[in-house]
């Protein structure tokens, strides 16, 4: 079966009054799909949620949602009309309404209400709680029902902005699971605004990672970490370091680490100057390797541990390790690089090379 579209974004430009945040924005979910927009604070991703939801006209371009334009410059489809759910960071349940009733309240004219209440409350293991208010249940309870409410009136398409950022650790980790399980076991079709990685990464199929109100690349997550088309989308999604090289041939590239073969060919000169990304799961430990390197920092992880490496240039990258082998601060090991899928982006005259990097994620430039 062909996959459907629901959602489309053509050319979506859209922000406040007359200042545009976001511009140039295209992307395509299917039917049954979890998307998802990453970004740093104020790239615009609960802006282009906004938009979505119909609380925002859009400036230029139109959104799609199933075979009806839903907005476009000069035309705003209400947002209640538009079956669309929402769930916010801050669950804005009705305080004086019982669990039970806060889910009824968008079908409360439906004739089997009771019944639908009963199973959502099943679905979000809040069947005991449901005679309950909202100050009575804790923040991972009151998502539920959140969650819950948004799906009653069965939604072509639910909008969850940040639902996660409230709790804690463990907490946000096992409800964003829980999340996917229920989206996908109801097959509704949904976009999730976050700016943690590994949130977007668990629940989605598909994520569009924001720079500055342009997305940079909407793709799955494992084309992200292993095929980032731009030095941004390398650097916000997941861990590692440049290492400045020379393209040799077509698939290779000569570095202080050695030439690094990759799976795939650069079609750039020969000799190019090229920024190689090695992440710390492309540092192999290789005892028998003539190349080694220091061990500057370490950070135990449990089942590995992540080694802060410094080349004998002085350079340094990260390698993660199997933890059952434990070596010391100051110790020499010896790595190679095994990197299939090799990230690699011109050198020289690339905007990359000056531009600044989130905290997290890749350093641009491996230094001491
Ligand atoms: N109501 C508003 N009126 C004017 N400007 C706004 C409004 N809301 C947000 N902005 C601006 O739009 C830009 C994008 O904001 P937006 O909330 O979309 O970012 P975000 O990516 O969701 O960030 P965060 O992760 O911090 O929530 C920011 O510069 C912000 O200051």
């Amino acid at each position: 079966m062909n996959a459907q579209p629901l959602l489309t974004l053509r050319q979506l430009a859209c922000g406040y009054g007359g200042q545009r945040v976001v511009e140039h924005l295209n992307l395509h979910l299917e039917r049954g799909d979890i998307g998802c927009l990453l970004g740093p604070s104020g790239c615009g991703k609960t802006t282009t949620l906004r938009a979505i939801a119909g609380f925002e006209p859009v400036h230029e371009g139109e959104i799609q949602l199933a075979d009806r334009i839903i907005s476009r410059s000069g035309f705003t489809l209400a947002p209640e009309r538009r079956r669309i759910g929402m769930v916010f960071q801050d669950y804005a349940l009705f305080p004086h309404l019982t669990v039970a009733d806060n889910v009824a309240f968008g079908i409360r004219k439906h004739a089997h209400v009771q019944r639908i209440v009963a199973e959502l409350l099943e679905l979000v293991h809040l069947a005991p709680l449901s005679k309950r208010y909202p100050h009575e249940l804790s923040g991972g309870q009151q998502q539920r029902v959140a969650l819950a409410r948004a799906l009653a009136p069965e939604p072509d398409l639910l909008l969850l902005d940040e639902p996660f950022s409230n709790l804690d650790g463990e907490l946000r980790r096992r409800l964003s699971h829980e999340v996917r399980d229920i989206l996908k076991f109801r097959g509704t079709s949904a976009i999730l605004v976050t700016h943690d990685q590994e949130e977007a990464f668990s629940v989605s199929d598909q994520v569009g990672v924001f720079r500055d109100g342009r997305l940079e690349q909407w793709d799955t997550p494992y084309n992200l970490y292993h095929e980032p088309l731009t030095p941004f989308v390398a650097s916000f999604v997941g861990q590692g370091y440049f290492i400045r090289g020379q393209l040799i041939a077509p698939q290779k590239v000569q570095t202080e680490l050695g030439v690094i073969q990759g799976n795939r060919a650069f079609n750039w000169p020969t000799g190019s100057s090229v920024d190689v990304l090695l992440r710390p799961d492309d540092i192999v430990y290789a005892p028998e390797s003539a190349l080694k390197a220091t061990i500057v920092g370490k950070t135990f992880l449990g089942a590995s541990t992540l080694y802060r490496l410094q080349l004998p240039t002085g350079n340094q990258l990260e390698g993660i390790f199997p933890s059952h082998a434990d070596y010391r601060t100051g110790e020499q090991v010896g790595i190679r690089v095994a990197a299939d899928h090799l990230v690699v982006f011109p050198a020289l005259g690339s905007v990359a090379a000056h531009e600044t990097l989130p905290e997290a994620g890749v350093r641009r430039f491996s230094s001491i």
